[in-house]
């Protein structure tokens, strides 16, 4: 770590580490939010596409929807700046499964939870805290591996992340979505999505949802969309040019030296024995 020490910018919250951004009160009254219904949440681990997702329904033709910050970013007054969105809300969070607000849980809410390979994850999560100056300083690849494998950085391990959702998967008003089958087949996931909220689409109305979510497209977009505060779906920074960096399935391979894989791999074969989710992998973890 350098200019910055983890406290100035960090606490925990439940045995997890948090930005001062998301704070105490907020993360302590998560208990009080007031779900609607149609509510959507769009959940993930940090760095495994949720603004692809979010673009992706925010162009969903008679949608009707509008995308919110974080549930978790802010002060206490979130919960009342919530309550001013009149269309369907989608609302972004990093937060696992358990610490979902308990209406959330008790309302038939959709919950799309996105996935993506860990590897990839940590080598997209390195970056960011390296560039972000609401995160730590980070000095080495090597550096942040060690915290990643250990779950000492925002939103904890990955490991518990995904194990959190594990048991809900199947759940009727849950919907996995990968970063990785994303890549390989968008249009047959943006029908997915779609289905999954009540909407229908024609090919040709996927065709242009497909373009207009292209990482090219996404990152040539940022500097209009940086100006708009209505576009902070991040729960770490309003840059949005810290978070289209590379859009690549594999690019860990560039970074992790074989012992470090040989480490992670160890590591994920212990914790994601018995975990279904990790299949959604498939070859590129
Ligand atoms: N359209 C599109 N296509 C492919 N990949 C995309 C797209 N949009 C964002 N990304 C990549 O997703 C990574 C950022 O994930 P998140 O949006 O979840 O970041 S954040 O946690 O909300 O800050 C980050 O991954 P890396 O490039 O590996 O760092 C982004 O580049």
């Amino acid at each position: 770590m350098s200019s910055k020490s983890q406290s100035s910018v960090l606490h925990k919250f439940k045995g997890v580490i948090f930005s001062t951004m998301s704070s105490e009160e907020l993360l302590n009254s998560l208990d009080s939010f007031e779900a609607r219904e149609d509510d959507v949440f769009l959940v993930s681990y940090p760095k495994s596409g949720t603004h692809w997702i979010a673009k992706v329904i925010e162009n969903i033709p008679n949608a009707r929807i509008t995308l919110t910050p974080p549930i978790e970013l802010g002060d206490i007054s979130k919960f009342e700046e919530l309550k001013t969105y009149c269309e369907r809300r989608v609302i972004p969070t990093h937060l696992s499964y358990s610490m979902l607000p308990m209406n959330v849980k008790q309302k038939p809410c959709k919950i799309i939870y996105i996935i993506r390979n860990p590897k990839d994850i940590a080598v997209s999560f390195y970056h960011y805290y390296r560039d972000n100056p609401n995160l730590p300083s980070i000095e080495t690849w090597h550096e942040f591996f060690e915290l990643f494998l250990k779950g000492d950085v925002v939103y904890g391990s990955w490991f518990d992340h995904v194990l959190s959702w594990e048991e809900h998967k199947n759940a009727k008003n849950i919907l996995i979505i990968s970063y990785e089958e994303m890549k390989k087949d968008p249009s047959k996931n943006i029908k997915k999505i779609a289905t999954f909220l009540g909407l229908n689409m024609t090919d040709s109305e996927i065709n242009q949802i497909v373009w207009k979510t292209s990482f090219a497209e996404m990152k040539n977009n940022t500097a209009k969309e940086n100006c708009d505060p209505n576009h902070t779906i991040c729960a770490l920074t309003s840059n949005r040019n810290l978070v289209f960096r590379k859009g690549a399935v594999g690019d860990w391979i560039n970074y992790f030296t074989s012992k470090q894989k040989r480490v992670f791999d160890e590591l994920f074969t212990e914790k994601m024995k018995h975990s279904e989710l990790a299949k959604h992998f498939g070859d590129y973890s």
